[in-house]
């Protein structure tokens, strides 16, 4: 076949070159039940071209619910992926996945979903502790990879996101390898550490973010590379929700708190190595750093989103580094334009070292996520509506949240339902499902007000969360609660954290059977 000028410039190991295939002459190498890799992270430097030619595939023929594999991606992969779900080819997947249709078959019950640890998913996958019932001693039969260049030893040169392709890269079988042309080349910008099983294992070295000991690019045996395919489509990510005075709300009361923190003496003026969790809420609230004047900030973080271009180009930000840039289209247009600038600014990472609990707690980050919702002890959701429904998984939000310095849950004090515009209360006596625990959490914020729990008691966290946080719509019932069950525990000697069970979840059983989270009254206790 022809080989096009610009995929001969970025593929610098000859012999690849007789390795160079269109995407559908692959399709014989899949078979139902393999456990395949992909590349990517947040729906950018993911396989677009191998994925949508089985996609075809199945559609031409049927094959729906027959043509099934184990799935593995860092996070969460692009529109493909969902393509995947829709026509019944996912029978497993992990660790982390954004879109409606794959929740939607998560929650029917047609995907295997296990929600992991994003710093733990790679490693553990290497251990084998995923593929412990295979027989044939392989962990991954094939990895599909996205590079944008190959360099001249044949390793590759991810794109947008490392995320846990070195890690599947070191266990796969066998290795495709897509070659993006239509983005630019990011050579030069990862730092990659492959990963070292204990007991040799060493410490990663790095006390700042700008700090690189790694590779530039994956190493991989030659041989294992079985097929190249060039790819001409650059990775769409839908665009975020423009900020409105709820999310403007939340970031005023942080940037309140880092100025504080800074007065006295708990933060630098440039504040620490900052991380945003993904959503629109947490590219809103770096949208209102941007605002704050703030300079020589830094970030240590997992996913870099559009409005850290705005950090970037207003000269506030002076480096960061993350395992994705997950920009929106526009978001990639406007790095583009300045990529030069902006290259010698950014250092992306496997999701290992980027999410790694050692070097969030030396680097003493200030971690900021959003919770489906937060308890009054703070105990924290992140993942499942009502206690089961899956929306995204849990990602990195505890890698961060339970090793940094400051520990930040910011999200709205009150959602909408079809029939009440505040039915659901973001702050709940007890959550339904707990990613994050009371342990981990100093700082809950809201468009209401921030708490600072940091040193407070369950019964003070309690008062000062309903205080600070909640709707007040919803502070009233709370403090009822409250009251209600510290007289019970008061009773039944268990005044540390009092609950009272048979109300703890009635907020969630009042919003499955009346769509509202506002209880008429608590069932008596005695
Ligand atoms: C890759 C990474 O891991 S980055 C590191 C951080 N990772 C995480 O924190 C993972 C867990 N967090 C998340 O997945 C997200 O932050 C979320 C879902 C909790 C919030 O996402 P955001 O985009 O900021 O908030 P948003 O208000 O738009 O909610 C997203 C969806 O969740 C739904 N949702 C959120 N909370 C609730 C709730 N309490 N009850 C019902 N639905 C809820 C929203 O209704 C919305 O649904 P829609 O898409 O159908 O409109």
């Amino acid at each position: 076949m022809t080989i096009s000028q610009l995929l001969k410039s970025r593929v610098r190991y000859a012999p690849y070159l007789n390795r160079v295939k269109e995407a559908h002459e692959l399709i014989p190498l899949f078979k139902s039940g393999q456990y395949l890799g992909w590349s990517g992270f947040t729906g950018v430097g993911t396989p677009k071209c191998v994925p949508e030619a089985l996609v075809d595939h199945v559609e031409q023929n049927d094959l729906q619910g027959k043509l099934q594999f184990n799935l593995f991606v860092g996070a969460s992969a692009g529109p493909e992926e969902e393509l995947w779900a829709q026509n019944g080819m996912i029978l497993r997947r992990a660790p982390h996945q954004v879109g409606k249709p794959i929740a939607k078959a998560i929650n029917q019950g047609r995907i295997k979903f296990f929600d992991k640890h994003l710093s733990m998913f790679p490693q553990d996958l290497t251990y084998g502790f995923y593929t412990r019932d295979r027989t044939d001693g392989k962990i991954l039969d094939y990895m599909i990879i996205e590079a944008t260049a190959i360099k001249e030893d044949g390793s590759i040169v991810p794109g947008p996101s490392v995320g846990g392709s070195p890690e599947f890269v070191s266990v796969s079988d066998k290795i495709i390898v897509e070659v993006n042309t239509a983005t630019p080349s990011f050579e030069g910008i990862h730092d990659i550490d492959m990963p070292v099983l204990p007991p040799y294992r060493q410490p990663y070295p790095y006390t700042k973010v700008d700090q690189k000991s790694g590779l530039d690019s994956i190493p991989v045996d030659p041989e294992r590379v079985v097929a190249i395919v060039e790819s001409t489509t650059r990775d769409k990510v839908p665009p975020n929700t423009p900020s409105d005075e709820m999310s403007k709300g939340i970031a005023a009361n942080l940037v309140e708190f880092f100025r504080d923190e800074v007065n006295h003496g708990r933060l630098p003026p440039n504040l620490l190595p900052l991380q945003s969790g993904i959503g629109n809420i947490a590219n809103a609230v770096i949208e209102g750093l941007a605002g704050a004047n703030f300079k020589h900030l830094n970030v240590w973080t997992e996913v870099l989103q559009d409005s850290f271009l705005d950090l970037f180009d207003n000269g506030s930000l002076d480096y960061a580094t993350a395992t994705s840039v997950r920009l929106t289209e526009k978001g990639f247009e406007r790095a583009f334009e300045n990529w030069e600038h902006f290259k010698h600014k950014l250092c992306l990472r496997s999701q290992v070292v980027s999410n790694s609990p050692e070097i969030i707690r030396r680097l003493g980050v200030i971690a900021m996520n959003t919770p489906v919702e937060v308890d009054i002890y703070a105990h924290a959701n992140s993942t499942n509506v009502n206690g089961s429904r899956m929306l995204n998984g849990l990602g990195g939000s505890a890698d961060f949240l339970r090793n940094a310095k400051l520990s930040i849950m910011h999200c709205p004090s009150a959602r909408p339902t079809k029939t009440d515009p505040t039915g659901i209360s973001s702050i709940v006596p007890m959550v339904s499902h707990v990613d994050q625990t009371e342990h981990d959490l100093d700082v809950v914020v809201t468009e209401q007000g921030l708490a600072d729990l940091r040193g407070l008691a369950p019964r003070e966290r309690s008062r000062e969360i309903i205080k600070q946080c909640a709707h007040p719509d919803y502070k009233d019932l709370l403090m009822d609660y409250v009251q209600k069950s510290e007289h019970y525990a008061a009773k039944h000697n268990c005044m540390h954290e009092p609950h009272m069970l048979r109300n703890a979840l009635k907020f969630h059983t009042n919003l499955q059977e009346k769509g509202t989270m506002k209880v008429a009254e608590w069932d008596p206790v005695d």
